[in-house]
C-alpha cells in the first residue's frame, strides 16, 4: 500500500493554553517547544496568538531565536488577526517566519462579530497576505467555525476557498471550532473541499466537545486532509482539542496508508512534563497518558496474560515508554499478586499466597487502594500472625478524642479464653488503650512490657493511602523486642502491635 505523510501541528502551547486556568511561563514554553520539535518529532508547532501580551511576545522571541539557530524557523507559527498588519508587526518583532491568520469560515462569524460583507473581508485578507509575503512571511489560513460554515453557509465557504486558492498561501486550516461535526459529516466537509481544489494543503483542527475528536481526525486522514492539529493531553478550550497521543496510536495501529514522524516512546514523557507545568491533571483513564491505563485489575486478566498474553492487545505499553502494572484490590485474585511478587523477586508457596490474597481482598472490600509497594509489609504482617498461636486477643474497644476531655479507651479483650472490660483516660487515644490493658493485666498482677520505642511510617514508595505501619520497640527484665501492626488507621495499627505483644511476651 503506497504511504502519504501528513504533517502534525501541535497546538498546545496556544491552543492547549486557552484551556481555562492554564498559562505556560517564557521558559515552560520555551522548554516544551524544543521537546516538541526534537524529541517528539511533530512537524510544526504553534506557539501563541498576536498581541496577547508582552510576556507571550518575550516567549515567542525566545522560542523563534531558539529555533532560528537550530534551523527549525519554519516550524514555529503564530496564531494572527485580521487587522491591517498589527498582529504581522507582533509576530515579525517576535523574530516569527509563520502566521497562522485567523479569517471568518462561517458567513455568521463573519456577519455578526466582524460586522463586514465577503466582500470586504477577502479584500483585508488578501492586504495582510500581500503585506505578509512583502514581509517574508509565510501564510497559512484558518477558517474559523468553518465547521458550521459547511453545514449553514457552504456557498460562503466556497466562495471563500475560490478566492483564497489563488492567494500565496501554504495552508489552508480547516478548524471545527465548536467541536460539533460527527465523524460522517468531517469525512463527507472535507472530501469535497479536496475534491475541489486537489493542490492545496487542507489542516484538520478538531475538537472534543462531543468527545467525537479522534474519530473525527480519522475521517479526516480517510478524506485526505494533510495536516493535524492537535494538542498534548487534548488540552484547549472548553472539553479541548484532539490529544495527541490518543491520534498518534491510532494513526500507526489502523491507518497504514498514514506515516508521520512522531515518536511514539516520547509522548508519556511530553504528557507528564505538560501536566506538571499547567497542573492540568491527566484523568487516570486517559488512552496512552493516563496512570490506569495498562493496569489490568481483574485476577482473570492477569491469568490470561501468564497463559499466552490473552488479554494483551498491539496498545502495548512498551511502545509509549510505560509498564503493564497489576491491581492489587479485591478483585485481583492470586494471579495478579503472583504478577507483583514477580516482580518484587518474591516468592510464597500456595498457603502463604492464599492468605496474603484473603488480606488484600479484605483491604480492597475496605475500599483501601493497595500498591506493590505495600505488598511486602501485607506479607510480613500475614505471615508474622501466622507464626504465632494467638491466646490473647483485643476483641473490641471504643477510642475517644474530644475537645477539653482527656481521650478515654473501653476495651474487652479475651486472655486464655477468659474475658476482660476495662476502660481508662490517657494522654492521647493509644496511651489510653495501654492504660486500660494495663489495668486488666495488674487485676491478674502481670507487668506489661515497657514501651520504649514508637514508630509510623507508610510504605515506601507507596502511592496508596492505604496502609500505614507501627513499629513498636517493648522492653522487659529479660529481653527488648519489636512488634509490627498495619492498617489503614493509625492508631488501629498501634493496636495491632500492641496485641502481637500480648502473644508474645
Ligand atoms: C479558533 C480560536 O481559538 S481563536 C483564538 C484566537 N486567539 C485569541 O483570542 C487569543 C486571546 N485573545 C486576546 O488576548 C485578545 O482577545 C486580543 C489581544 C487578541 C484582542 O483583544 P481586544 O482588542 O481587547 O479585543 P477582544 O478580546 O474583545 O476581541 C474582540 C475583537 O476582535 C475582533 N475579531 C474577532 N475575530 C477577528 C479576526 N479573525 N481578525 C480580526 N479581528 C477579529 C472582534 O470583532 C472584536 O473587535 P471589536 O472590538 O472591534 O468589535
Amino acid at each position: 500500500m503506497s504511504q502519504r505523510t501528513v504533517e502534525i501541528m501541535d497546538t498546545t502551547l496556544r491552543d492547549g493554553e486557552q484551556t481555562s486556568g492554564v498559562s505556560f511561563s517564557s521558559s515552560e514554553k520555551l522548554t516544551l517547544a524544543k521537546l516538541l520539535l526534537e524529541e517528539l518529532k511533530v512537524d510544526r508547532i504553534e506557539v501563541a496568538s498576536a498581541r496577547v501580551s508582552d510576556g507571550e511576545f518575550n516567549a515567542v522571541k525566545n522560542i523563534t531565536e531558539w529555533a532560528d539557530s537550530e534551523g527549525y524557523l519554519d516550524k514555529v507559527e503564530v496564531l494572527t488577526f485580521v487587522d491591517k498588519g498589527v498582529s504581522l508587526e507582533w509576530m515579525e518583532q517576535a523574530g516569527a517566519k509563520v502566521q497562522n491568520l485567523l479569517t471568518k469560515g462561517s458567513l455568521n462569524h463573519l456577519t455578526h462579530q466582524l460586522k463586514k460583507t465577503p466582500e470586504q473581508h477577502f479584500k483585508d485578507i488578501a492586504a495582510v497576505v500581500s503585506l505578509a509575503t512583502d514581509k517574508g512571511i509565510t501564510t497559512n489560513v484558518y477558517l474559523e467555525d468553518w465547521s458550521n460554515g459547511m453545514r449553514n453557509s457552504p456557498d460562503y465557504v466556497f466562495e471563500y476557498l475560490d478566492f483564497l486558492t489563488q492567494q500565496p498561501v501554504k495552508r489552508i486550516l480547516l478548524p471545527d471550532t465548536l467541536g460539533v461535526l460527527t465523524h460522517d459529516e468531517t469525512f463527507e466537509f472535507l472530501n469535497k473541499i479536496i475534491t475541489r481544489y486537489p493542490n492545496n494543503h487542507f489542516d484538520f483542527h478538531g475538537h472534543n466537545d462531543y468527545d467525537l475528536s479522534v474519530a473525527n481526525v480519522m475521517e479526516a486522514l480517510k478524506a485526505g486532509c494533510h495536516g493535524l492539529h492537535l494538542t498534548v493531553n487534548g488540552m484547549g478550550e472548553r472539553a479541548g482539542n484532539a490529544p495527541l497521543a490518543s491520534v498518534v496510536a491510532v494513526i500507526n495501529d489502523f491507518l497504514p496508508q498514514i506515516n508521520i514522524g512522531v515518536k511514539e516512546s516520547s509522548l508519556y514523557k511530553v504528557s507528564k512534563l505538560v501536566s506538571t507545568f499547567t497542573g492540568f491533571g491527566i484523568p487516570d483513564n486517559k488512552p496512552i497518558v493516563g496512570d490506569n491505563v495498562f493496569t489490568q485489575t481483574a485476577g482473570i486478566h492477569a491469568d490470561g496474560d501468564n497463559k499466552k498474553n490473552l488479554y494483551f492487545n498491539n496498545l502495548l505499553p512498551e511502545r509509549f515508554g510505560r509498564k503493564r502494572k497489576y491491581a492489587l484490590g479485591k478483585t485481583s485474585g492470586k494471579a495478579n499478586i503472583q504478577k507483583n511478587l514477580q516482580e518484587l523477586g518474591l516468592t510464597l508457596n500456595d498457603e502463604e499466597l492464599k492468605k496474603v490474597t484473603e488480606r488484600i481482598i479484605e483491604l480492597g472490600d475496605k475500599k483501601e487502594r493497595v500498591t506493590k509497594d505495600d505488598l511486602p509489609f501485607i506479607i510480613s504482617d500475614v505471615l508474622d500472625s501466622e507464626l504465632h498461636q494467638q491466646r490473647v486477643f483485643v476483641k473490641s474497644y471504643v477510642l475517644t478524642h474530644s475537645k477539653g476531655l482527656k481521650p478515654s479507651t473501653t476495651l474487652s479483650i479475651e486472655i486464655d479464653g477468659k474475658e476482660y472490660e476495662e476502660n481508662a483516660q490517657g494522654d492521647g487515644q493509644f496511651d489510653a488503650f495501654i492504660n486500660a490493658l494495663r489495668k486488666v493485666y495488674r487485676k491478674e498482677k502481670i507487668e506489661l512490657p515497657k514501651l520504649v520505642d514508637y514508630a509510623v511510617r507508610i510504605p515506601p514508595g507507596s502511592s496508596s493511602d492505604a496502609l500505614c505501619e507501627t513499629i513498636i520497640t517493648w522492653q522487659t527484665p529479660e529481653k527488648d523486642f519489636t512488634t509490627r501492626g498495619l492498617d489503614s488507621d493509625q492508631t488501629v495499627s498501634a493496636i495491632k502491635a500492641t496485641e502481637k505483644m500480648l502473644n508474645l511476651f
